[in-house]
């Protein structure tokens, strides 16, 4: 579902995504549609051996991961198939830039969403709650931009520095799993983090963070949704309410499929890209996305989350008229 709206906010012809199969669920029978997901559970059970976990998709899963899917589906087509799965590691068929594109497409929306609201980055204080993937790399990009981000964390709680953190200082959940705390000299909790009074809160972690039980409490002026569904509905009505500006998951951190669908292109075409064009596409792609939902935004004094829901919705809308499949 959050690859659908991704798409269609994004307007990207794609049907593959990280930790799914490049086939649309819709165009399968429910038979076919069992027997395919039976199958691939049990060439993944092949793949990563009897006794391991098969990892959830997304917070957690790597792009070895996502190789181990393309081998266990590449053996049943007796090739390699790489646009099968995205996110797979750059030597075997992925993206440069894939790894890093969620947090960037943070960066680039938090940076447009700042200039819109007159505010520039350099004056700008910044909370981020995750330091994996997502939380770290757009930490790091705004950083490097001139922000001043106060506070990242990880499951053990949060390092608070009102001065800034040097982020490149800190290890990653990948360079050093849950390492946040231990590189602190002032810890705070979680729940702390979500409620610090700064310019930007980014909840780049798990969702359904911001709840109706914290969101009065919210000090943020910005919200920039870097995890999928960080803020419940209720909350999110409450922020509302408050005229705290939530920039959507499906906006924000939508340069992972992005990029996903810039590796399926590589893929199908059996061609790479270079880094800087990945990131050059990616930041034309995330403008343009921008520009439509603000319009909407602009247009209909509507939130930026339906502003986004109006514009992939229209999208979606008119493929299927133009299909014939509606009166
Ligand atoms: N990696 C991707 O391609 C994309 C990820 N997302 C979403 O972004 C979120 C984060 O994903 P990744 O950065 O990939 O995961 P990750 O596994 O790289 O990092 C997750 C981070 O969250 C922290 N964390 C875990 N439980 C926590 C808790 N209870 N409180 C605070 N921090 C906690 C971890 O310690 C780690 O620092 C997820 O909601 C994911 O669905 C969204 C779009 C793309
Ligand atoms: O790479 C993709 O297609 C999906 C990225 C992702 O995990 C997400 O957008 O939630």
């Amino acid at each position: 579902m959050w690859m659908t709206w991704k798409c269609a906010v994004m307007d990207l012809p794609f049907g593959g995504a990280k930790g799914g199969i490049a086939v649309n669920p819709k165009e399968l029978s429910p038979g076919e549609k069992e027997r395919l997901t039976r199958r691939f559970a049990q060439e993944l059970r092949d793949v990563i051996g009897p006794n391991q976990d098969i990892p959830a998709p997304d917070m957690g899963t790597d792009p070895q991961t996502m190789a181990w899917l393309m081998d266990a589906y590449s053996m049943q087509e007796g090739e390699t198939t790489p646009g099968v799965v995205t996110g797979k590691p750059p030597v075997v068929g992925g993206s440069e830039g894939r790894e890093e594109a969620p947090g960037r497409s943070v960066a680039i929306i938090t940076q447009l969403v700042c200039e819109y609201y007159d505010r520039q980055l350099e004056d700008t204080t910044v909370a981020v709650q995750g330091y994996g993937s997502v939380g770290a790399n757009a930490a790091r990009l705004l950083d490097d931009w001139g922000a001043t981000i106060v506070a990242i964390s990880d499951v053990n709680g949060a390092m608070y520095e009102p001065d800034g953190i040097d982020t490149a200082s800190v290890p990653s959940h990948d360079e050093e799993p849950e390492a946040v705390t231990t590189y602190a000299d002032t810890v705070i909790s979680n729940d702390e983090l979500l409620t610090l009074d700064v310019d930007v809160l980014i909840p780049a972690a798990l969702g359904n963070v911001i709840t109706k039980e914290n969101a009065e409490a919210i000090a943020a002026d910005l919200v920039v949704e870097g995890a999928n569904g960080p803020t419940t509905s209720t909350a999110d009505s409450i922020l509302a309410k408050r005229d705290v500006a939530v920039v959507p998951d499906i906006l924000a951190n939508a340069g992972g499929v992005t990029v996903s669908y810039f590796e399926w292109l590589q893929d199908i075409n059996r061609r790479s890209w270079s880094l800087e064009r990945v990131n050059d596409e990616l930041e034309a792609e995330m403008q343009a996305a921008w520009d439509a939902v603000r319009v909407k935004f602009e247009q209909r004094d509507v939130t930026w989350r339906d502003a986004a829901y109006i514009v992939a919705l229209s999208r979606i809308a008119e493929a299927h008229e133009a299909r014939g499949l509606w009166p």
